[in-house]
């Protein structure tokens, strides 16, 4: 079974390529954010441990995303203590999609994780492909979601791998800036190279 991992900074388009994966190339895509959105929700097994590290930010059974992401971003150890409790149990769930998927031979599966570089994800894919778009479209994306300002745009982006950084490591660059007809093409091509065993054209970098 081939791994392609998919990654990229926020706002540069990794949900949408990881849908056209899905529904479009049929591709089965375990999504680390999902994972993390389940761990907080009502009765979600993340619920309890966020409470006792962030009192006040669990609301009706549930983490309440803004008033978390308003804690930890920004504050390295605050952001340290919660990534001690989601990523081990987004591993967990990771391992689990994987088993299952090797159990019936599925020739190809997409690893979403937007922390794929920093936590050295890309060891245990085949193949990483990285959403890129020129950060001013980057900008205008994210600051057009509810509740966004420059400020934590920015906070967000400093604990991120600057998006050139992702570009050089990465084995194949999904343009997101050019509409979504040239994305899905690219995927596609992507898709099929790595099925049929003519990809990675390894790009050495990454394995330094
Ligand atoms: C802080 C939280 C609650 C904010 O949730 P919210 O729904 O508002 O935002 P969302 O998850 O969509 O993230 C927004 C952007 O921040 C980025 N981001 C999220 N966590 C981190 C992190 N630990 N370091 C750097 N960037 C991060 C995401 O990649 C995305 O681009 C949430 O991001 C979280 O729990 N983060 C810690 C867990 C984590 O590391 N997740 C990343 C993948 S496992
Ligand atoms: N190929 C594309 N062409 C045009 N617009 C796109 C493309 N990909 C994404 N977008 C738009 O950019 C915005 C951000 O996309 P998306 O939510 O997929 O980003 P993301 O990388 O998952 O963000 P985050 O990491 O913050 O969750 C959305 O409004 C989406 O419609």
């Amino acid at each position: 079974m081939k791994i392609l991992g998919l990654t990229g900074s926020i706002g540069m388009g990794k949900s949408t390529a990881a849908a056209m994966l899905r529904r479009l190339l049929r591709v089965p895509v375990h999504d680390a954010d999902s994972t993390v959105h389940a761990l907080f929700a009502r009765d979600g097994k993340a619920v309890a441990a966020v409470d006792a590290a962030f009192p006040g930010v669990v609301r009706g059974g549930a983490v309440d995303r803004a008033a978390l992401g308003a804690k930890v971003f920004g504050d390295d150890a605050a952001l340290k203590t919660l990534e001690a409790i989601v990523h081990p149990l987004v591993r967990a769930a990771e391992r689990d999609f994987l088993a299952r998927h090797r159990r019936r031979r599925t020739p190809l599966v997409v690893l979403d994780i937007p922390l794929l570089f920093e936590t050295g994800g890309e060891a245990r894919c085949d193949v990483v492909a990285v959403v890129s778009a020129p950060a001013f479209l980057q900008a205008a994306r994210v600051l057009a979601r509810p509740g966004m300002t420059r400020a934590r745009l920015d906070a967000v982006l400093a604990k991120q791998m600057p998006d050139w950084q992702k570009r050089r490591k990465a084995d194949a660059v999904i343009p997101t800036g050019l509409g979504k007809g040239p994305a899905l093409k690219r995927l596609k091509a992507l898709v099929w190279a790595v099925r049929e065993g003519k990809w990675p054209q390894m790009n050495t970098d990454r394995h330094r």
